[in-house]
């Protein structure tokens, strides 16, 4: 439904150009939650403002729906824009305004009438959780709160598509939560297709289908999200997966560990035990789990764990290639200093 074809966007600032998108090819289709992570001018909100011609791009295509949003006149752009909203991590709210007339400003701008608008906000209101605060100002709302106006507000004229500018950054981490709970549950029950962009590879793993890993103007990496972080192919992408996947065992531990240190990476918490255990069974070494947690990508249970094996070292190279034919990933982190 959204594809970009050799989008690009080049700056000119003074003499000089600076490249913010750099020939990007992706497809983003009907119904998924996309998300596009990167470090800090990556071009992440470039790209993003690209989609809705917020930012025009100096070469490519935007197809929505087919149609090349660069090729349309400007009413028809304008039309065309109304079906994709937009939120900020700064909410962008007037603060002039009730919470219900934040909400109505986008319908007035779209021509509905006073009783259908009032309606509208009352139903959008209560679809974010904010029926109770339609006669407040946002400055009396928390940071939570006044990111459910900005999605009301984006959502109000039905749009196909909502992108989201970091949203989530300015909140804590119970209230991205909440608001990342809202934006799947206007994925699931609108059909809403939703590009986020942001640095938190956790805001990735808890609601993207796919995803995007952006470095200096270009996509580097793209895929299931289970499949990134179950095999990230670029560093870059590696060290994002890191931020949610990394334990780090304390240095004492590590000093007093004289055995052989394995990391084991397995899709799914009960295959693996059998297969931990079936592999004490078979070699005489002792396994001795030190970590080990099991991260849910969606819904999908990735687990890694850290085990010291000690024994023989031809028992322990024979165990650690019997686990390595039946986990997609051991890494041996240290190797034992004793038998
Ligand atoms: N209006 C502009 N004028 C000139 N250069 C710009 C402009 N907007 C972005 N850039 C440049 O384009 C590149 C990409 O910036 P962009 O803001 O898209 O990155 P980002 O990944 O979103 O970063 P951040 O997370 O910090 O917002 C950077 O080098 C930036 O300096």
């Amino acid at each position: 439904m959204i594809e970009l074809r050799n989008l690009e966007k080049v700056f000119k600032v003074k003499n000089k150009q600076v490249t913010g998108v750099d020939q990007v090819d992706l497809r983003i289709d009907r119904g998924e939650i996309y998300g596009i992570v990167g470090y800090s001018g990556a071009g992440k909100s470039t790209l993003l403002r690209c989609i809705n011609i917020l930012e025009r791009p100096t070469a490519g295509e935007v197809l929505i729906d087919g149609t090349d949003l660069l090729k349309l006149p400007a009413k028809e752009l304008r039309q065309a824009r109304q079906s994709i909203g937009m939120i900020f991590q700064g909410f962008h709210l007037v603060s002039s305004k009730t919470v219900a007339e934040n909400v109505a400003f986008a319908l007035k701008a779209a021509g509905l009438g006073r009783t259908e608008q009032q309606k509208r906000v009352a139903e959008l209101l209560e679809l974010v959780g904010l029926a109770d605060k339609a006669d407040t100002y946002p400055a009396q709302l928390s940071g939570g709160q006044k990111q459910r106006v900005s999605i009301a507000r984006a959502l109000a004229n039905n749009p196909k598509v909502l992108l989201c500018d970091e949203a989530t950054s300015a909140l804590d981490p119970s209230t991205t939560k909440s608001i990342l709970r809202l934006l799947k549950k206007i994925n699931e029950e609108l059909g809403i297709t939703i590009v986020i962009i942001t640095h938190e590879m956790e805001v990735v793993k808890e609601i993207c289908h796919r995803c995007a890993v952006m470095q200096a103007g270009k996509v580097v990496e793209e895929g299931k999200v289970f499949d990134i972080f179950a095999n990230p192919k670029e560093e870059l992408t590696k060290d994002f997966i890191q931020t949610v996947l990394q334990f780090t065992l304390p240095e004492k531990l590590l000093r007093e560990c004289k055995g052989t240190l394995v990391k084991l990476q397995f899709r799914g918490d009960l295959a693996k035990e059998a297969v931990v255990s079936d592999m004490l069974q078979a070699y005489p070494v002792s396994g001795n789990i030190l970590h080990g947690k099991v991260e849910y990508i969606r819904d999908m249970p990735l687990g890694v764990f850290m085990m010291e094996l000690t024994g023989a070292k031809d028992q322990i190279d024979g165990a650690i290639a019997y686990l390595e034919e039946r986990i997609e990933q051991v890494e041996v982190v240290q190797h034992g200093s004793v038998d």
